[in-house]
């Protein structure tokens, strides 16, 4: 078997446009949605994504600024620039970019961002509308992997569901978007004692550790989807996720890239929530 390929580019197209089209329809009110990105400190990743969030953002209509801080930075005057951001009426989104340089409490951080304007859905009150079912921002990541089951038609009702990795920003998220779809969710993580035993019952693994390899095809139950939020290097220095493609790709009924799966969803859902957190703001306007 030869798995189906979840092509994240040309989803990730698709949200791009719709969110275009949304845009469109705020502007048309004289409303023009913004994103404010916040990067402190010189982490090469951090600032390739950052300058990828601003493009993105330009050409779905969004305003997007990336304010740039040294990297002592003290928390005090992050929290105080957070602040000023959550008082004014024209920034809709606020996003820190992570991981934070080490002096800095990354939690507490976040915690300052306004939750209407939490378009990360890092904040513990995004965190917790999630688990209650209420509204609120999903964290970008996991949701734009819902994104794809849901391009495929999947239907998770009765499904199991292991999600490898127990983040607060992927792996718990991602459970419980899973789990409010019905599905029957594991969680396994570095103390999980036989993943195998665990990923081979699987209908859907996601696969969210930060480890090449960490799912193989003698884990995989033929059939089964495999999504793969890793973002790693290869001994060529070529990127590659958690799961070995080559050999999972032919057990897996459906399978996520890397590059090109999660990776491009997780900006297009950025632009989605920062579109929502414009729209939600400026209601009745
Ligand atoms: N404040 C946040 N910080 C971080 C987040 C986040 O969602 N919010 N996630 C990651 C990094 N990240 C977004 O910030 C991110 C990483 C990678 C990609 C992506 O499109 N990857 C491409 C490949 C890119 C490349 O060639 O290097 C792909 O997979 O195809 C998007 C977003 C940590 N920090």
């Amino acid at each position: 078997m030869t798995a189906h390929i979840i092509d994240g580019n040309a989803l990730a197209a698709k949200i791009r446009a719709e969110v275009s089209g949304r845009t469109a329809a705020l502007k048309a009110r004289g409303i023009q949605p913004a994103l404010s990105i916040i990067l402190v400190g010189e982490d090469p990743a951090s600032q390739v994504y950052t300058k990828h969030k601003v493009n993105d953002s330009t050409e779905t209509g969004l305003a997007a600024t990336l304010e740039r801080y040294p990297a002592d930075m003290t928390e005090a005057a992050l929290v105080k620039r957070i602040h000023e951001l959550n008082q004014d009426p024209a920034v809709h989104g606020i996003l820190v970019q992570l991981p934070l340089p080490k002096h800095l409490d990354a939690q507490k951080v976040i915690e300052t961002i306004s939750p209407a304007k939490d378009v990360d859905g890092f904040h513990v009150a995004s965190a917790g509308a999630l688990m209650v079912g209420r509204p609120g921002f999903w964290p970008c990541t996991p949701y734009g992997c819902m994104k794809m089951l849901e391009s495929i038609g999947y239907d998770l009702r009765g499904k199991n569901a292991v999600v490898i990795g127990r983040s607060n920003i992927v792996g718990k998220p991602m459970a419980m978007m899973l789990l409010a779809k019905d599905a029957t969710v594991t969680i396994c993580h570095s103390r999980t004692r036989d993943l195998k035993s665990f990923t081979l019952n699987a209908d859907v693994v996601v696969a969210a550790v930060g480890k090449r390899n960490v799912l193989t095809a003698d884990m995989v139950k033929p059939g089964a989807v495999v999504i793969d939020v890793g973002m790693n290097r290869n001994d060529e220095g070529k990127l590659c996720g958690d799961v070995d493609f080559a050999g999972v790709s032919q057990v897996a009924g459906w399978i996520t890239p890397v590059p090109g799966g999660v990776g491009p969803m997780t900006r297009a859902m950025l632009l989605a929530n920062t579109l929502e957190a414009a729209e939600t703001a400026t209601a009745g306007q």
